[in-house]
C-alpha cells in the first residue's frame, strides 16, 4: 500500500490503531523480525532497506544526523478473507523498541506502559532464556497482552515442538497458539502482523480531555536539541501548543510535532493513542524525562499518568585519565554525554595515586561499560577506572547515617551498622548444572529462594544476592561454570545488613586509594593476597625493596615483597656510542614520567588498569 493513503497522525481513529513491542532474549531475532514487518508494510523498500534500521546509532553518528527510530508507525492493509480471520481494512501499527538490559529496566517499564502488546519472541533453537522471562514479567506487570512467537524455526536445529509448548506453558495458553516464525526468510510474517492487528486492544482514551502524554524516550541530537518520544494517552497534542513537564512544570515552545516512518515525518498534531516525537529546542534529556507525562501549558490536566521514577545509580566507579593534561577533555566528554543519558552522573574527585577525575554514578555495569567505552571512542580518551562499587548506607555509632559510594569515604571505626543494596536474581539454566549453580550463589552469599522446573531438562532458579557481589566477576563465572548455557536477569530489591570491611592496600606503608575496596568480612583476606599478588607482577623493580600491603584499619592481613633492582638500560650498549647512550636514557626519563608516583614508588599507568580489571562487562545485551 501506498504511504500516502494510509492514515493521516492526528486524525487517525483510535479504533484502527495497534501499539504493539517485541521482547525477546538477546540475539532471539528482535532486529531482524522489526526489519521483516518494515520491508513487509512497505515503509522501507526491500533494496533501500539494509540490515537491522533499527539499531541505526553508528550510521546516525557517522552522518551526525536526526533521530534514534524508537517507534515506527507503519500502516498495515489486512486482505479479506486472511487466515487469521482479523477484520480487512488499513491499520496503523506503531511498533516500540525497547531497550534490551536489565540496567534499563525502568526505560523498558516506560516502552511498555506505551503499548497494548507485546509480541514475546522466542528462538526456537534455544528455547525460554532469563530475559525473555524478565522482559515477559514486565509486559503483564503493565498488563499488555501477550502474542507469543516462536522465531527461528528455518533452523535445522530448531526444535519447534518442544519450545512451543514450553513458551505455551509460560504464556497460558495451547502450543497450538504460539506463532511461528522465520524472520530471517519471512516465513509466518504476514500472518503474524494479522495476528497483531487481531490480538492488540486498540488504545483507549478520551479525545475531548485535556492532553496527556507519557513520555518512553528522550534523545540528544546534535542539531534539533532533545527529541522526545511520547504515547499520547488523553487529548492531542500540537505544534501550536506550548507544553508543560508533569514532574518538574517546566513549560517549553512546541517546535515541531511528528511521526517516524521511519524517517521523522512532521505533522500537525497527534491524537488519542498515537505514537510521535515532540521537538522544544531543549537542549538538555534531563529537561524532558522518561516517565514523565507531558499536557499542554492552558488547560492542561491537572493529574498525571503516574509512574514517573527519578532514576538512581546503583554502581558508581572513578574515571580517570591516563593522562593528567586530557582532565579538561574528560570533563567536557562527560558534561557532553550527559545531554543524551539523564541517568548519568559525575563529580569531580580527587585520588591520591590517580591524580583528578570524576566519581561517576550508573545503572549498572553495562551502563558503565557503554559509558566508558563511549568516552574512549568518541573523545578519543584512555581512561582508568577504579573497581566499581554499589551504595553503602553506613550507620555510625552516634546515630548518624552516610551513604559511601567511594570506598576511601568509608568511615574509620565507630561504625555501628553498614547496609548493603541486594538485587533479586533469576537464572535459567539446564538443570545439569543446578549444582555449580547453587556452589557459585553460595559462595557470594546468596540464598535461594525458589526452583522451577519449565521443562524436563531447564531449570529457573531465583536468588536473592548482595549487589555487591554481582557487579564483580559473577556473570562471567556464571557463563564459564554453565559452558555458557546459563542466563542471568537481575532487579534491585531492598537493602540488608551485612558484615562489612574496607581493605586498604599500601605501598610501602601508604595507602593506595585507588585499590581500596569495601568487601564482606570473609573475602577480605582472599581480595588482600589476590590483589597484593598481582601489584607484585606488575609493579616493576625499583631501586629499592617494596612492600606491598592489604590492611583491614592497622591490621595487616597480606603481605607481598617486591625486590630492589635498577634496571640497567645501558647494559646492552657497550662501546662508546655516547648519542644512542643519550637516547636510551633519554627515553626511560620520558617513560618514568608517565609513572605514577606513590610515594617514592614508581607505578606505570598499565599497573592499574590490569590490577583494576577485577571486573568483567556484564552481558552486553542492552546496546540499544
Ligand atoms: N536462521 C535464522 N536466523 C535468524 C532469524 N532471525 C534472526 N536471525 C539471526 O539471529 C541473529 C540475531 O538476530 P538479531 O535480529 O540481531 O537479534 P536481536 O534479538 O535483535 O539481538 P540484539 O540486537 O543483539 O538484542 C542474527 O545473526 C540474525 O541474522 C531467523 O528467523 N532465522
Amino acid at each position: 500500500m501506498s504511504l500516502k493513503n494510509a492514515p493521516q497522525p492526528g486524525s487517525t481513529d483510535p479504533s484502527i490503531i495497534r501499539n504493539f513491542c517485541i521482547i525477546a532474549h538477546i540475539d532471539h531475532g528482535k532486529s531482524t523480525l522489526a526489519d521483516r514487518m518494515l520491508q513487509l508494510t512497505g515503509v522501507v523498500d526491500e533494496r533501500a532497506s539494509r540490515a537491522q534500521y533499527l539499531d541505526r546509532m553508528d550510521i546516525e553518528r557517522e552522518r551526525g544526523i536526526t533521530i534514534k527510530s524508537q517507534a515506527v508507525r507503519m500502516p498495515w492493509t489486512v486482505p479479506d478473507g486472511n487466515a487469521e480471520g482479523a477484520e480487512p481494512g488499513t491499520y496503523v501499527l506503531n511498533m516500540i523498541d525497547t531497550p534490551g538490559h536489565v540496567d534499563f529496566t525502568y526505560e523498558v517499564s516506560r516502552s511498555l506502559e506505551a503499548c497494548e502488546a507485546a509480541i514475546l519472541l522466542v528462538d526456537a533453537a534455544q528455547g525460554i532464556e532469563a530475559q525473555t522471562l524478565a522482559n515477559l514479567y514486565l509486559a503483564m506487570a503493565a498488563d499488555l497482552h501477550i502474542i507469543p512467537v516462536l522465531n527461528k524455526i528455518d533452523l535445522p536445529s530448531a526444535n519447534v515442538e518442544k519450545y512451543a509448548a514450553e513458551l505455551a506453558g509460560l504464556v497460558g495458553c495451547e502450543p497450538e497458539e504460539v506463532l511461528l516464525t522465520s524472520a530471517k526468510t519471512g516465513v509466518g510474517v504476514e500472518s503474524l502482523l494479522n495476528e497483531i492487528v487481531k490480538q492488540t486492544p486498540p488504545p483507549v482514551g478520551d479525545a475531548d480531555a485535556p492532553a496527556r502524554a507519557l513520555i518512553f524516550d528522550s534523545v540528544y541530537d546534535t542539531y534539533r536539541g532533545v527529541v522526545t518520544y511520547v504515547r499520547v494517552v488523553d487529548g492531542k497534542l500540537s505544534h501550536r501548543d506550548r507544553i508543560k513537564m508533569m514532574s518538574t512544570n517546566a513549560v517549553h515552545e512546541m517546535l515541531e510535532v511528528g511521526v517516524i516512518s521511519p524517517e521523522p515525518v512532521k505533522a500537525g498534531e497527534i491524537g488519542v493513542g498515537e505514537v510521535g516525537y515532540l521537538i522544544t529546542g531543549v537542549k538538555d534529556v534531563r529537561q524532558s524525562r522518561v516517565g514523565d507525562t507531558v499536557t499542554s501549558q492552558h488547560h492542561g490536566a491537572t493529574e498525571s499518568l503516574g509512574g514517573y521514577k527519578h532514576p538512581n545509580p546503583m554502581v558508581y566507579a572513578g574515571l580517570y585519565p591516563i593522562d593528567g593534561d586530557d582532565y579538561p577533555t574528560l570533563r567536557d566528554a562527560l558534561e557532553k554525554l550527559q545531554l543524551n543519558d539523564a541517568a548519568l552522573t559525575y563529580e569531580p574527585e580527587t585520588s591520591g595515586a590517580l591524580g583528578f577525575g570524576f566519581r561517576c554514578g550508573f545503572l549498572g555495569l553495562l551502563h558503565m561499560e557503554i559509558t566508558r567505552d563511549r568516552l574512549e571512542r568518541e573523545f578519543n580518551l584512555d581512561l582508568i577506572s577504579t573497581a566499581p562499587n554499589v551504595v553503602y548506607e553506613v550507620a555510625l555509632d552516634d546515630g548518624t547515617e552516610v551513604e559511601v559510594t567511594n570506598p576511601s569515604e568509608y568511615p574509620d571505626g565507630k561504625v555501628a551498622e553498614v547496609r548493603e543494596p541486594v538485587v533479586k536474581a533469576t537464572i535459567l539454566a539446564p538443570s545439569d548444572y543446578i549444582g555449580t549453580i547453587m556452589e557459585l550463589c553460595q559462595l557470594k552469599r546468596g540464598n535461594l529462594q525458589g526452583m522451577d522446573y519449565l521443562s524436563e531438562d531447564r531449570v529457573e532458579m531465583r536468588y536473592t544476592l548482595p549487589m555487591g557481589e554481582i557487579v564483580f566477576d559473577f556473570f562471567d563465572q556464571l557463563k564459564s561454570r554453565t559452558k555458557g548455557y546459563a542466563s542471568l536477569d537481575y532487579e534491585r530489591s531492598g537493602e540488608q545488613a551485612a558484615d562489612l570491611v574496607k581493605v586498604d592496600i599500601l605501598l610501602q606503608g601508604e595507602p593506595v586509594d585507588a585499590f581500596s575496596a569495601i568487601v564482606h568480612r570473609e573475602a577480605a583476606y582472599s581480595y588482600g593476597v589476590m590483589m597484593a599478588g598481582k601489584l607484585k607482577d606488575l609493579i616493576p623493580r625499583q631501586q629499592f625493596e617494596v612492600p606491598i600491603q592489604a590492611a583491614i584499619g592497622a591490621r595487616v592481613i597480606a603481605r607481598e615483597t617486591i625486590r630492589a633492582i635498577r634496571k640497567d638500560v645501558l647494559a646492552k650498549c657497550y662501546g662508546g656510542d655516547i648519542s644512542r647512550k643519550r637516547k636510551l636514557l633519554e627515553k626511560q626519563k620520558a617513560g618514568k614520567k608517565r609513572m605514577k608516583n606513590i610515594g617514592s614508588v614508581e607505578v606505570p599507568p598499565e599497573a592499574f588498569v590490569a590490577a583494576l580489571a577485577t571486573t568483567q562487562p556484564a552481558e552486553k545485551s542492552g546496546k540499544k
